[in-house]
Parts: structure tokens; sequence; C-alpha cells
């Protein structure tokens, strides 16, 4: 019932004169061959007994039937192939909205998300091509038993001859779940193709192929991928298509078997035997349509059980609390812990961000330092203990009205390839347009002003290609485009700028989030240069997903730890 909702709802949105139009011509070439059947007894005897009325209404009904026949091909081509064009592209942005609008991140890290996505892709338009089914499926059965009753009317015995359908669809059941479990088992050899492929012909990655002439390698393990993925669903497309051909070929020998019946019988008018000819013919026709339309169902099924699947993962126990419009109290951990998939990355985790401070988090790489902070935007969420922010459960807030009330900067920034106004806009749709101007001048993206066009400036291959710490500075006033975040969280940002013009670029966000404390805004850097981080309000050490260390500078200086022991060894080399 549900897949039928999704495949009407499917037909709707791609459109509803086409759908109907579509639905009708299908149907129509079902109901035709039991018209035409019903015609001929009546037509046949009509002529040998020469009873005109008889004659007539047979040949009405016959040429009816015929009509159809004839006329209804020429819309399905039309209707199919209109069909076609349009679904792909419904079905996929279905699948886009679905991926894209889960509020967390991390089910695009899982391989078994990664793996039903990619199938529902590839079996996306199967989805548009079926939207008839929920009609389609009630009307064979229909055919099917008006045709069987007919048939029975003639000779009880004929009556058996749809059971044939029993063995084939059961065979045809048995192909159907061979080829989907190749599918799944393909899945990850296809996944990686398809990465190779992308970063065999990702311009960010050229020259370091080129560099480590690694392009062969990539070449060589993009083949074993496809050979693997191929060899898995060959082998099970040979044998679901030997499975299921074994069961078509009951249909003829029935067919054969019925006509024999019916010949045999000395009592048969020569109307009986030619409906008998075009009824056992419409059964025949029905039974293997039912066949093929279970073979299409469970194909069906099989897709909608990913998209489903996807819908859940999408609409996840979404958070409906009301989300302040500034912190008072902060942001509070308490006994975090987190783990990808059963891997720990961060452990009993305890941790105040005051309202209106400016936390800076230290640690070497693979600390656990991005994780925390894609637990703090709501990316992930934990697995054991709770945020509260102002004391409310993270996972209990409204995740959009949270997302749009944060900022963030990251090290792998994107590179929008738009005109820099937009680019840097895109950091706050809803504000108005001269905080793209000035959040440009605070990131200090002074280059802006060297550019032909300015601000309009079209960035990218098709424009202007910049420099990393370019990108970076367009990448950092996108962070600094909404003006009083609940959370501001510069996650390395700064990685291509200079320590100098890093540590200047911090100090002026510290002193911007001092002189507007009132506002509660918290600011988390994470940086691994200590000259930078000096400054926080509060300095967190992480090791080894713990943390091990908290204070200001002079705090954790006095105290000779970790801090102290690497920021001693940074001011050395800097010195
Ligand atoms: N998506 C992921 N799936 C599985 N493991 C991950 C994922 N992201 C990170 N990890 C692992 O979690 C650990 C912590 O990673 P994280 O990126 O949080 O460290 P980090 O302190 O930010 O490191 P860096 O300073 O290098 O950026 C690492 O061991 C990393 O391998």
């Amino acid at each position: 019932m549900k897949t039928a909702r999704l495949l009407i709802g499917l037909g709707w949105e791609i459109g509803p004169g086409l759908f109907l139009v579509y639905t009708a011509v299908t149907m129509s070439s079902f109901v035709s061959p039991l018209l035409f059947a019903l015609g001929l007894r009546p037509l046949v005897d009509g002529v040998i007994e020469s009873d005109q009325h008889r004659m007539i209404a047979g040949g009405i009904e016959v040429a009816v039937a015929l009509t159809v026949v004839l006329i209804a091909p020429i819309g399905y081509r039309w209707a199919t192939v209109r069909m076609r064009e349009r679904s792909s592209f419904v079905s996929e942005r279905r699948i886009l909205r679905l991926a894209t609008n889960a509020p967390q991140v991390e089910h695009f890290e899982r391989p078994e998300f990664l793996d039903r996505l990619q199938s529902l892709r590839r079996d996306a338009a199967g989805l548009g091509d079926s939207v008839t089914l929920p009609f389609i499926a009630p009307l064979v059965v229909a055919q099917l038993a008006v045709s069987t009753v007919l048939l029975a009317n003639l000779r009880p015995v004929l009556a058996l001859l749809p059971l044939i359908a029993i063995p084939a669809l059961w065979l045809s059941r048995c192909a159907e779940q061979l080829r989907r479990r190749a599918e799944l088992e393909a899945a990850p050899h296809r996944r990686l193709a398809e990465q190779l492929f992308t970063l065999s012909v990702s311009p960010a990655a050229a020259q370091e192929i080129h560099v480590a002439s690694v392009s062969q390698e990539l070449v060589a393990e993009h083949s074993r991928a496809t050979k693997n993925a191929n060899r898995i669903t060959h082998t099970a497309l040979f044998t679901s298509a030997v499975i299921g051909s074994i069961g078509w070929s009951l249909f003829p020998v029935a067919y054969a078997a019925a006509l024999l019946l019916v010949l045999h019988d000395s009592a048969a008018t020569a109307g009986d035997v030619a409906l008998a000819i075009a009824l056992a013919g419409a059964v025949i026709a029905a039974a293997t349509r039912i066949l093929d339309l279970a073979g299409s169902v469970l194909r069906i099924r099989t897709t909608a059980e990913h998209y489903f699947w996807l819908s859940e993962q999408a609409h996840r126990e979404p958070g409906t609390e009301p989300v302040p419009h500034r912190l008072t109290h902060g942001i509070e951990l308490r006994n975090v812990t987190f783990s990808y998939g059963d891997r720990p990355v961060l452990a009993g985790i305890d941790l105040h961000l005051e309202a209106g401070r400016t936390i800076a988090i230290v640690g070497e790489n693979g600390a656990g330092k991005s994780t925390l902070v894609k637990l703090l935007t709501g990316m992930y969420r934990p697995q054991s203990g709770e945020i509260l922010v102002d004391g409310v459960d993270l996972a209990a807030l409204d995740l959009t009205q949270y997302r749009q009330k944060l900022s963030a900067g990251f090290q792998d920034f994107v590179r929008y390839q738009l005109t820099v106004r937009e680019a840097v806009a895109v950091g706050g749709l809803t504000e108005p347009a001269d905080r793209t101007t000035q959040a440009i001048a605070k990131a200090e993206a002074t280059f802006v002003d060297t550019l032909p066009q300015g601000l309009d400036t079209q960035l990218g291959s098709d424009g202007v290609e910049l420099s990393g710490g370019q990108w970076q500075k367009l990448a950092i006033a996108r962070a600094l485009v909404r003006p009083a975040p609940l959370l501001m969280i510069l996650d390395e940002p700064s990685a291509s700028l200079d320590p100098q013009t890093e540590a200047a670029l911090f100090d002026r966000l510290a002193t911007e989030a001092r002189a507007g404390r009132a506002d509660g805004r918290i600011t988390v850097l994470i940086s691994h240069r200590f000259s930078t981080v000096r400054s926080a309000d509060l300095i967190v050490v992480l090791e080894n997903g713990r943390v091990t260390e908290q204070g200001t500078h002079e705090e954790l200086l006095d105290r000779g730890g970790t801090y102290a022991e690497l920021y001693g060894l940074q001011a050395g080399g800097y010195s």
C-alpha cells in the first residue's frame, strides 16, 4: 500500500495529465484481448449460422478491440518516452531531497547508506516506469479471473489453466531475490569504482596524481573494481535468467494441452473453438503478465524499500524545541562518548563552553577535535552522554533552527564556483547585502579589490582561479556573515594563512567576541598554532579522545603539562 502510494505520488509529480494518459493507454492494452475473445464467438457462430444479429454484435466488439490494439501502442510509445524523460529527473530530485535533508551527516559516512543510495540511484528510473502498477495489477488479476470463469463455462477443467502461473511465479521470485542479493554484494565494488573515477578526473587531485605517477594504478584499480562488480551481477543475472525461462516454458505446454482438450470434444461449435483459442490465449497472456508484474512488483518493492529506508534516515526523530535567541549559560558536554562504528574516538568528555567566551581546542592529529566540532554542530549524535544548549538537550532542539544560528569555517572548506559576492553571501542568505562586504573586510580578503570585476568576479574554472590562501579567506568571510551566531566554529580555517595573519585574525575575532560578550556568542577555535590560541579565554587540550587539561594560557603554562611542553617547542621554533 505504501509502495502504491509512493508510485501514484511519483506519477502525479511527473505530471497529472501525462500520468493519466499513460495509465489509460497501458490499461487499454490489457482490456482489448478480453474484448476480442468475447466478440469472436458470436462473430464465428453468426457467420456459420447466418445469424446477422450475432454477426454484427460480434463484429463490432472485435473491431473495437482491434482498433484499441492498433491505436494504443502509438499513445503508449508517446507517453512512455515522455514519462521516461521526466521520471528519472523527478525520482532523482526526490532522492537528492531525502539524502540532503537528513538532519545529521553521519549517514553519508556509513557504507550501508552509500550502498543503498547507489542501488536506489541505479534503479530510480524503474520507479518512474512503474507508476501505473497500482492500477494495472488489479486490472490484470480481474482479466485473468473473468477469462478463467468464461473458460470454465466451456470446460470446467480449463479453470485449472491459470494455476500454471504458481510454479512460474515462485521461480520468478527466486530469480529476483538472486538479483537483489547480487546488487547489494556488488555495490561496494561499484562505489569504489565511482570514487576512483571521480578522483582521477578531479582537477584538485590531478597534480598530485601526476607527480606521484599513480594514474595507471588508479585505472587498474578502477578496472578491478568494475570487473568484480560485473562478475557478481553477471553470474546472478545469468542464473536468474535460466530460472525465469524454466518458469516461462511451462506456458506453451499448458496452452497446447488446453486446445487439444476442446478440439477433442465433438459437441463444441466452431464459435466455442474460436472462443477457447482466444480465451486460452488471454488467460496465458494474463498469467504471463501477472508473472511479469510480480517480477516488477518485487523489483519495485526492493527499490521502494531502499527509498523508505532513506526517508526514515532523513526524518529520524527531528527535535522540536525552540532554539534560544542568545545563550546565557552556554553549552555543556556531560560525559560525552562517540565512536565511528566500533572505533571509539571521544570518551567521557565533560566541558563547559561558557556563553560569551572564546575557547580554543588543541591536540595532535587524530585527537578528536573535528569530531567534537561535529557533535557541537549536531552533525553527529553522541552515543552516550548529553550536550546541553542552555540546559536543553541538543538532540531535542529544532536542528534546522539551531544550524541557522551557527557560523563555521572549516579546514575542508568548499570552493563555491560562484561570484565572490555569492560565494561569501551563502554564509547567511537571509542577511542584508552589506554584511557580505563587512565580512570580506573582517577576513582581510583585500585581494578582492584587485579582481577584474571585484565582488562580481566569477570564481573557479569558468572565471578567476584563486590561490589556496585566497579561497580560505573567502571561507573565513563566509563564516563571518552572520552577525550574532550562538556558536562560531573555526576548525583550522586558516591553515593556508601564515601564522602571523592567523593570530591577527583570531585576535580580532576574540576582541570582537569580548566586545559583544552580552550577545552570549561562543567562539570555538581549533588550531595547531599555539601562538594563535593563547588569547582564548579557555584552552582545552584533547589527547586520544579525552580532555587532559583545560584552563587559560597562563594556568596551563604554570601547570607544566602537555600544553606547556608543546607551547615551549613551538615558541622555540618561531624564535
Ligand atoms: N568519518 C570518519 N569515519 C571513521 N573514522 C573517522 C572519521 N573521521 C575521523 N575519524 C577518525 O577519528 C579520529 C579523530 O579524528 P578527528 O578528525 O576528529 O581528529 P582531529 O583531532 O580533528 O585531527 P586533525 O588535527 O588531524 O584534523 C581519527 O583517528 C580519525 O581516523
